[in-house]
């Protein structure tokens, strides 16, 4: 069984051993605590001893120690070092600037740099529309938080959160070959981060907002796109709700039903929940009912403070039922889980309508694991990458930064989000789909192309790209 942990934990053991120890004590050991091993290396043999690299993967931290312990009583095996592969790979960070251009002499120098480098400054202060052509704007996107919900790991504060924006940053390079930054911020005061991020815009071609907790990330984001003229995305809205619709548009095939007929359950109201429920109204979902930890079901006879919950209550739940998350499973054909660890169990799985689909969606620990979900679900998919059907935004922001960025869009609208949900749904062929297999890999390399040229056209059609690209020309 996979581990709550966090996915998939690798560690290095590297053990001295004596001469006469058979390997398969320690296989014993590691396998007995759950243990798997996925490679053993010989640093160094000699007669008295030899020294082994033993890579094992572990379901959670407990079985860690538990395997530690284990090994540690082999006799004639001494533990040397443990290394940890996920901080081996964080160790001086996971990103660099690089030029693009060499500096090998004073000439070159003397273009790049000053004195050749003023008539550059000169051309851009004569028509900063040139910065699309001469700085690093046409393909650089910040990846701005305040670390306030971190996965769902809550406000851990911006220091915490650089591993996740160094993340996204790696994923906006590899996927798409956009360069991005984080931008991580030491404020949660709405007006300073829209004051901030509009004072470093100039630099950049979009903006991508990331893991800003709710309801301040609705008005932060609006506020932007209001009054900046570059695109400006809230992926845990936008680029779930994206691969969310596309993930439901392939299930519904596969049980036969329609979106219009569907009830859907969401837990979780915050950015990606509301999101995901107003991409679903677009789609033509009519029954949607959500539930919150401390409000229950959300419904119009309530008033409530959070801005969002008030709105929730007045454009979702059509026959206003009350009550818990679990009530609201009742013949539900569709959960949603955009809120936290284990929040449904069997019992709620088993009110639900003919051939359920559970998008349990919670980084890193979804609302319910698979391995308990599977004998009662005809779908299941969640956002993690070690379980068949991962729903992650990174199937999304590459692509759709990529169209936005290549044609000069004003903004990512609704018809852009829309294309690309349909591009990543059309990924997956009639037949190919199956249960285990709604949504393309995040490694499908024709995921970024597709997005990329549906969104192309969407942002041209409704009128917010300032270039088209040749192959549209
Ligand atoms: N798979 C994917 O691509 C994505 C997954 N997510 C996940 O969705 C969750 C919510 O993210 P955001 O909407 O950005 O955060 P948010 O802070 O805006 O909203 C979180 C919501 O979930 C509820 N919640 C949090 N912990 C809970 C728990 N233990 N039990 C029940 N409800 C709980 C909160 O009350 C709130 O309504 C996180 O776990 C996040 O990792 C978010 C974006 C993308
Ligand atoms: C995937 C992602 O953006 C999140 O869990 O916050
Ligand atoms: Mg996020």
């Amino acid at each position: 069984m996979r581990g709550q942990t966090s996915g998939i934990h690798t560690i290095i053991l590297r053990l001295e051993m004596e001469p006469n120890i058979a390997f398969i004590q320690i296989a014993n050991a590691i396998h007995e605590t759950g243990g798997e091993i996925v490679a053993v290396d010989t640093v160094s043999r000699s007669k008295i001893v030899s020294v082994r690299d033993i890579t094992v993967s572990v379901p959670n931290t407990e079985n860690e120690a538990e395997l530690i312990n284990g090994i540690g009583k082999v006799p004639g095996v001494k533990i040397m070092n443990i290394s940890d592969r996920t901080f081996l790979m964080h160790i001086g960070g996971k990103l660099e600037v690089n030029s693009r251009v060499p500096i090998k002499n004073r000439d070159d120098l003397s273009h790049v740099y000053t004195p050749g480098v003023a008539r550059v400054c000169m051309a851009l202060h004569e028509d900063p529309a040139k910065a699309y052509s001469l700085t690093i704007k046409r393909n650089t996107v910040a990846v701005v938080t305040d670390g306030t919900a971190v996965l769902g790991l809550g406000d851990i504060g911006p220091i915490a959160a650089m591993p996740v924006m160094e993340g996204k940053a790696m994923l906006f390079k590899e996927m798409a070959g956009i360069d991005s930054f984080p931008i991580c911020i030491n404020t949660k005061d709405t007006e300073e981060i829209i004051k901030i991020v509009k004072s470093i815009a100039p630099v950049f071609g979009g903006i991508n907002l990331e893991d800003i907790s709710s309801p301040r990330c609705f008005e932060i984001e609006e506020r932007l796109l209001r009054e900046l003229d570059i695109p400006v995305f809230h992926d845990d809205q936008h680029g779930t709700a994206v691969v969310m619709l596309a993930g439901l548009i392939n299930a519904l095939k596969i049980v036969g039903k329609d979106m219009a007929e569907i009830k859907v359950v969401f837990s979780g109201i915050g950015a990606a929940g509301v999101a995901c429920t107003k991409m679903l109204i677009e789609a033509g979902v009519k029954h949607i009912v959500g539930a919150t930890r401390s409000a229950g079901i959300l419904h119009r006879g309530e008033n409530y403070d959070n801005p969002m919950f008030e709105w929730y209550s007045q454009h979702t739940n059509p026959d206003s039922i009350t009550g818990s998350l679990s009530d609201a499973m009742n013949d539900a054909d569709v959960f949603i889980g955009l809120s936290g660890p284990n929040v449904i169990d069997a019992e709620d799985l088993k009110k639900m309508a003919r051939d359920p689909i559970v998008f349990a969606m919670a980084n890193p620990i979804p609302e319910i694991l698979p391995e308990v979900a599977e004998p009662f679900v005809r779908v299941m998919a969640t956002g993690r990458s070690d379980y068949p059907n991962q729903l992650n935004n990174v199937l999304c922001f590459p692509g759709i930064f990529r169209g936005a960025l290549d044609c000069q869009a004003t903004k990512i609208n609704e018809e852009m989000k829309l294309a690309a949900a349909y591009a990543i749904a059309s990924i997956v062929g009639e037949d190919e789909l199956n249960e285990q297999y709604i949504i393309p890999s995040v490694f499908n390399t024709r995921v970024v192309e597709i997005v990329r040229k549906k969104v192309i056209q969407a942002a041209m059609e409704s009128g917010v790209a300032r270039k088209i690209p040749h192959e549209f020309a």
